[in-house]
């Protein structure tokens, strides 16, 4: 077995080095997430050579910059950008405020690959999308290092799941419970599943693919129908005496905690849901459904009752080898803080409400 680290692993590294505020060095520049990065090494970076500031082309739309690589823009950073600039770039919090960052130019030609990995990345460590790049010919010791391409290609490849530990967990909602936890081998976090009673694995299994919402879930939060949603689907499996919930940490559609309250934040400015996702940089959804399919397969189902109202998890499972025998919705009272947020998902992301 060979003690070098592999692509998988120099990328978890990688994540990890971007949210410390370290440069990594992805295909001749050095590349630091501008939300970590403190000024200092702002600083040593942009003494090497010009910089460029890559973000999503939904970051870019909102700043009205142009877009020469499809869905990543090079922001140019001008020679007397302060950091104040870069975050105000990055960061949409202030953009009603102090809406004139520009006029932005944006670089065209060359090749935005390595910028379009560091994007990637930094979406995989959950930071804002955006990204400072500075081009390097002798990178120092020690930083990571990647190539743009296959570093690309991996982080879009399916991490494969492994079983960890299991136990018996009584729940209110049904005392005949076990709880399976299952770690990616990508570094990421692990997620979990709650089998009810002894589900047969040779018929449609009463399912839930549950994505994490600690404001929803843990706090009892009206903003959002995630609390109800999971008390209501292991109340139906309780009931039903069984079924499997998955719980997938994929907090607030892929995005994480911090980022989701960046949205919650543009959202009290008058946003919808979708458009706080797009003005941070974000797709509306950056989840990775192929989780929640690998995690019923290595539990033995291949057929599931789906609870849900949002049928991209359906075709999601379908065309990731999971058999939909039937769509089982999910409707949860409304509320005056919820009844916006369901509107929007009904007409933006087809949820069925
Ligand atoms: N980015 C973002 N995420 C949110 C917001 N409100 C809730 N969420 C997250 O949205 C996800 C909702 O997950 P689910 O309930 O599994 O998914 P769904 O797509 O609504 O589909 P069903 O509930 O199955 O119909 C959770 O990860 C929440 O944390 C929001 O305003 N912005
Ligand atoms: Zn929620």
């Amino acid at each position: 077995m060979s003690l070098i680290p592999t692509l998988t692993e120099t990328l978890s590294r990688a994540r990890a080095d971007l949210r410390m505020g370290l440069p990594v060095v992805i295909g001749g520049y050095l590349a630091a997430a501008v939300e970590t990065v403190s000024a200092d090494r702002v600083a040593a970076m942009r003494a090497l050579g010009p910089a460029v500031l890559a973000v999503t082309s939904w970051r870019a739309e909102t700043l009205k910059a142009r877009v020469y690589d499809g869905d990543v823009a090079r922001i140019e950073v001008p020679l007397d950008a302060d950091p104040r600039w870069l975050r105000a770039v990055a960061d949409p919090a202030g953009d009603l405020m102090t809406p004139m960052k520009g006029p932005l130019r944006s670089a065209r030609g060359g090749d935005a690959q390595p910028h379009r990995a560091a994007i990637a990345l930094a979406k995989s460590a959950q930071l804002l999308p955006a990204v400072l790049m500075v081009p390097i010919a002798d990178a120092p010791e020690g930083l990571t290092h990647l190539t743009a391409g296959p570093a690309l290609a991996q982080l879009a490849t399916e991490a494969a799941l492994a079983p960890v530990a299991a136990a018996r967990l009584p729940l209110l909602s049904a005392e005949n419970s076990k709880l399976h936890i299952f770690r990616p081998d990508n570094g990421e976090a692990e997620h979990y599943a709650i089998e009810i009673g002894a589900p047969h694995r040779d018929q449609p299994v009463l399912a839930r693919l549950h994505s994490a919402c600690f404001t929803g879930d843990v706090l009892g939060s009206l903003k959002c129908d995630c609390g109800p949603q999971l008390h209501a689907a292991l109340n139906a499996m309780g009931q039903a005496g069984e079924g499997v919930l998955l719980y997938l940490n994929q907090e607030g559609r892929g995005i994480g905690l911090a980022n989701k309250m960046r949205a919650y934040a543009l959202q009290n400015q008058g946003f919808d849901t979708v458009e706080a996702n797009h003005r941070l940089g974000f797709e509306d959804d950056e989840r990775d459904f192929r989780i929640g399919a690998g995690i019923l397969r290595k539990m033995g189902f291949g057929a599931v009752r789906l609870m849900t109202n949002n049928p991209r998890k359906v075709t999601m499972l379908e065309g990731h080898g999971i058999r939909v025998a039937e769509r089982v919705p999910l409707i949860t009272p409304r509320n005056r803080h919820n009844t916006g947020y369901l509107d929007v998902k009904a007409q933006k992301s087809g949820h069925l409400l």
